[in-house]
């Protein structure tokens, strides 16, 4: 049962504790039948008697057990579920943060969003349930049992027609999973358009066409997420009012059908019929709970298939998940050798590959990338820097082959601002840097006047986007890896702090030591590089027009 496994995955259950529970509360609630059903019976004995009390005594006892083993049984199976769940929750951030950056383009972000929200939110809801079915399972099987011992021929009768009620759902569990897929699926279109919706907000408010075509995505969506959901409920419904009617039949047949194959019944009649008339609140607890449960358990192969997409790459690198990654504080030289990578393709795209690259970086240079959009410069440095697997040639630093183990430490050299980059409001990873050091490249990149840094914290981060830039600058500068690379960096800087970067900042870093690849187009300072390459078609080569002198080209 894939929902039982993922939940006993990560913690021990204790089945027995949960079973003892689940029998107690059981029998305590079939014994509270059996208690009406005697005094009901032999109602005037027991006042003639003085009785009363007694019966009472018992009855308020057996309802307190039941009242104090059923409130046991929901916390710890509230408790073990959230337990669980939070292991997942982290496993699954673990995984996504380990898993290899081609992977998670694979993958795509809506999926993990939603599987790491949604569904195990889903499962979460579920934990309340697993005990209430359980404990009906109980009570039911107890009831029964009560039946049995009044008169067999109507347990037998009552469990042919309970069985036939049960098989129902049965035969249509996969058109049921069927729509479940689909609504997942259409959840996740649903994510991807809102995401559209709010990252491009500026642009959807600007353009009234885009917002109404954004909308008619949105909506054709959901109508499919509707509809799928819409099928799957209604079967659910059917198969409700379907159980319902078993049931009522089981109770009827207690009284039309039983009497004329038993010859005992009549002096029980009362009792099985009561007893089994106690039935229809178990029953529709199972029934109204297995849409809960089949949704948890779709969750839960949904999060399973997430996992194993995640860590089947994993898997093949098993040896450097287990590799402690070392940081690498300094090299003299990098050099790739045949250095080869071709972009997932889908079906009717035109193959793009890079490579393969022979190319020696040493420490200290400043190297220059300069070519066409979409000429392949972000692939070469996602390969350069480790991002992306290599599918042919090698990377050696100072002579060594990087292999596979060492990825992940062979990264650490590297702190970048990417064209797409991400700015961190905290100062993730960045402990040692002091105080003054912080201030004095924040006055040197001239954001003091609008930010400072409290507790390893940016005080805002609302800010233009060139500011924003300056700050992500700001964070590599204090990161303080032995390579810098910049996709773009001045793009969207002022002409004087544009100039600032290429004749101040660059240098400077020069001067630490640091080594810089940066990807660009201002031509007027490519005669500061001390290498200049140029990327065509997937082809990196030397640019020939930098003079060596300072010249620009
Ligand atoms: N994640 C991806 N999946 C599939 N193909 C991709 C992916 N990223 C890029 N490509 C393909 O690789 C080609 C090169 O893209 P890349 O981003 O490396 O170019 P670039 O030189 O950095 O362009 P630009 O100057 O516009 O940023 C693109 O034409 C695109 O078709």
């Amino acid at each position: 049962m894939v929902l039982y496994d993922l939940i006993s995955r990560n913690i021990k259950i204790k089945k027995r504790t949960f079973v003892l529970l689940g029998c107690i509360s059981g029998l305590a609630n079939a014994l509270v039948l059996a208690l009406i059903n005697n005094v009901a019976e032999n109602i005037s004995d027991i006042h003639k008697e003085n009785h009363v009390f007694y019966y009472l005594v018992l009855f308020t006892l057996t309802v307190l057990i039941y009242g104090l083993t059923q409130q046991r049984l929901m916390t710890k199976a509230a408790k073990m579920v959230e337990k669980s769940i939070d292991h997942m929750r982290v496993e699954l951030f673990e995984s996504v943060r380990h898993t290899e950056l081609s992977t998670l383009e694979k993958i795509g972000k809506e999926r993990i969003f939603n599987t790491l929200s949604k569904e195990l939110q889903t499962i979460s809801q579920s934990a309340q349930l697993f005990v209430i079915i359980g404990q009906s399972i109980s009570l039911v099987f107890f009831t029964s049992l009560y039946i049995a011992y009044h008169s067999v021929m109507a347990f037998v009768v009552l469990s042919v027609l309970i069985m036939l009620g049960g098989s129902i759902h049965r035969l249509r569990a996969n058109e049921i999973q069927r729509n479940m897929a689909q609504a997942f699926q259409s959840e996740n279109q649903l994510i991807q358009r809102l995401s559209d919706l709010l990252d491009g907000f500026k642009e959807v408010k600007l353009s009234a066409p885009r917002a109404d075509d954004l909308e008619h995505e949105f909506s054709l969506s959901s109508g499919k997420a509707r509809r799928a959901q819409t099928v799957t409920k209604t079967l659910f419904a059917t198969d409700f009012v379907l159980s319902q009617i078993t049931f009522f039949a089981a109770t009827g047949a207690m009284v039309f059908f039983v009497p004329v194959l038993s010859d005992v019944y009549p002096e029980v009649v009362i009792k099985v019929t009561t007893a089994s008339l106690f039935l229809i609140g178990p029953i529709t607890s199972i029934v109204g709970g297995i849409p809960v449960f089949t949704t948890a358990t779709e969750a839960a192969q949904n999060v399973l298939t997430l996992e194993a997409d995640l860590k089947r790459e994993q898997a093949e690198n098993t040896v450097r998940r287990n590799t402690q990654v070392q940081s690498i504080d300094s090299f003299e030289e990098l050099r790739l050798e045949g250095a080869y990578y071709q972009h997932n393709r889908k079906p009717g795209d035109r193959p793009f590959f890079v490579g393969p690259v022979d190319l020696t970086v040493k420490r200290g240079q400043i190297t220059f990338i300069t070519g066409g959009n979409g000429s392949g410069k972000t692939t070469f440095i996602r390969m350069l820097t480790g991002l992306y697997e290599l599918q042919a040639g090698q990377i050696f630093l100072d002579g060594r082959a990087v292999h596979d183990a060492e990825r992940e430490s062979f990264r650490s050299i590297f702190t970048s601002v990417f064209a797409d980059f991400h700015l961190f409001k905290q100062l993730y990873g960045i402990k040692t840097t002091s105080q003054e050091d912080i201030d004095e490249w924040l006055t040197f990149l001239e954001m003091n006047a609008k930010v400072s840094v409290i507790d390893g914290e940016f005080s805002t981060i609302d800010l233009s986007s060139g500011q924003r830039k300056r700050l992500a600058l700001l964070s590599t500068i204090l990161e303080n890896r032995p390579i810098y690379i910049f996709d773009e960096w001045a793009a969207d800087q002022d002409p004087i702090f544009r100039r600032k970067f290429y004749e101040q900042v660059l240098p400077r870093l020069k001067a630490r030591g640091n080594t810089v690849i940066a990807i660009t187009h201002d031509d007027a300072y490519f005669h500061l590089a001390d290498v200049h390459l140029k990327m065509v078609e997937g082809q990196l080569m030397e640019h020939h027009e930098v003079e060596t002198d300072g010249v620009p080209s």
